[in-house]
């Protein structure tokens, strides 16, 4: 038992952070502060009448409303992460064995909701090396061939910012296409809402999901799922025996600590997607200064987004002769003050300084420069 004494999470206490999927989710003071009063299990049901999404102290009714008119769409609901939301949409609106139509750089959970809700994926492929952007004509040719085989769609899914290179892809064509089509279109804004102003109906989308731990600031695992009204009646469905308990939520999601978390973190979230001109400006700056010293940005040029990808030649020829091999540079970027990127790896990095001050972007910056300059 004396493993699980003084538990710690062996990440070093103010060290900047440079992977892209902590970076949205660092928690405000106020969330910090909410930690102590929540901390115990099922501390948001103290005055539950049934549902979680019903309760009004802490004011989970009045977040979600809030949350619904931040996406601009119609109701919301608490979930446990992205891939949940995506799960519920798939399994409440698709019949077994539709198909759902993803784009190429779909992320796994997408995936996995879908088998897990017995369907068929196809995917609309990238256009590949480098740029790997998703052409949104590319959905109508693999519709119409689906339509041609007499396949039933049941869903068509764009990942709005991908987990790999961070493209910002144009879910309104692509919304546009599904709704001339008359298919449901689902949004993946795990690494858009919260990092980024998302307007669900400009953008045509008929579901969103959000990720709290990856762009809300919130504690993990939590997140959101909002639609509009017209799908209520089936995402909402509510038990034949439990009249108050929503079938796909199995009753109540989030109960506890990140959805306290989400909420005491939303001003902060509000305000910060209003500067994100200035979080572009930095990713831009990081590629600029990089690609200088031999680094080469993956993915769309210039850059839309904090998440990016780079390939590191020059990593990978000093890690030919370095006696710390491929570890070289994550260990020399920690002697510096900085983590995230991942051990051992040299060919290809992905990092973010989504949130750092322009100084501490600076220092990241000049940090890598000199490790390469002096190593080379
Ligand atoms: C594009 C994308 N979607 C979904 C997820 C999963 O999000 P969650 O953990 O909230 O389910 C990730 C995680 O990396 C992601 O990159």
């Amino acid at each position: 038992m004396d493993k699980y004494k003084n538990l710690t999470r062996n990440f070093e206490r103010g060290i900047i952070n440079l992977n892209p999927i902590q970076r949205g989710g660092i928690l405000p003071v106020e969330a910090r502060k909410a930690v102590y009063e929540f901390w115990d299990g099922y501390s948001v049901c103290d005055y539950c009448g049934g549902r979680l999404d019903e309760i009004s102290t802490p004011p989970i009714c009045e977040f979600l409303e809030d949350f619904s008119k931040f996406v601009n769409l119609d109701i919301s609901r608490p979930t446990h992460g992205a891939r949940e939301g995506k799960f519920i949409v798939m399994h409440s609106i698709c019949n077994e064995g539709d198909y759902v139509v993803v784009d190429g750089n779909a992320h796994y959970t997408t995936y996995v909701s879908a088998e897990r809700a017995r369907l068929n994926v196809v995917e609309v492929e990238s256009e590949g090396y480098p740029t790997f952007r998703i052409n949104p004509e590319k959905y109508k040719e693999v519709i119409d061939n689906l339509e041609d085989k007499g396949k039933n769609i049941g869903l068509i899914l764009l990942t709005h910012v991908d987990g790999n290179y961070g493209n910002v892809s144009d879910a309104k064509k692509v919304g546009k296409i599904a709704k001339e089509k008359g298919y449901p279109f689902l949004l993946n804004c795990a690494y858009s809402v919260g990092r980024m102003p998302v307007d669900g109906k400009k953008l045509n989308a008929d579901f969103i999901v959000a990720s709290g731990h990856k762009s809300m600031a919130a504690s993990g695992p939590c997140g959101v799922l909002a639609f509009r009204d017209e799908f209520a009646e089936k995402i909402l469905k509510t038990s034949s025996k439990f009249p108050v308990k929503e079938i796909e939520m199995l009753g109540c999601t989030s109960r506890g600590l990140p959805i306290v978390t989400l909420m005491a973190s939303f001003p902060h979230v509000v305000e910060r997607v209003k500067r994100w001109d200035e979080e572009v400006k930095k990713a831009r700056y990081v590629v600029e200064e990089l690609e200088k010293i031999g680094f080469k940005q993956l993915g769309v040029k210039p850059k839309e987004h904090d998440l990016t990808k780079f390939e590191t030649p020059v990593l990978d020829e000093i890690a030919k002769k370095d006696k710390r091999r491929g570890f070289f540079f994550y260990e020399e970027l920690k002697k510096r003050g900085i983590g995230g990127i991942k051990r051992g790896v040299t060919k290809e990095i992905k990092m973010s300084v989504y949130g750092l001050t322009w100084e501490q972007v600076e220092y990241v910056v000049n940090a890598i420069k000199e490790i390469v300059e002096t190593h080379k």
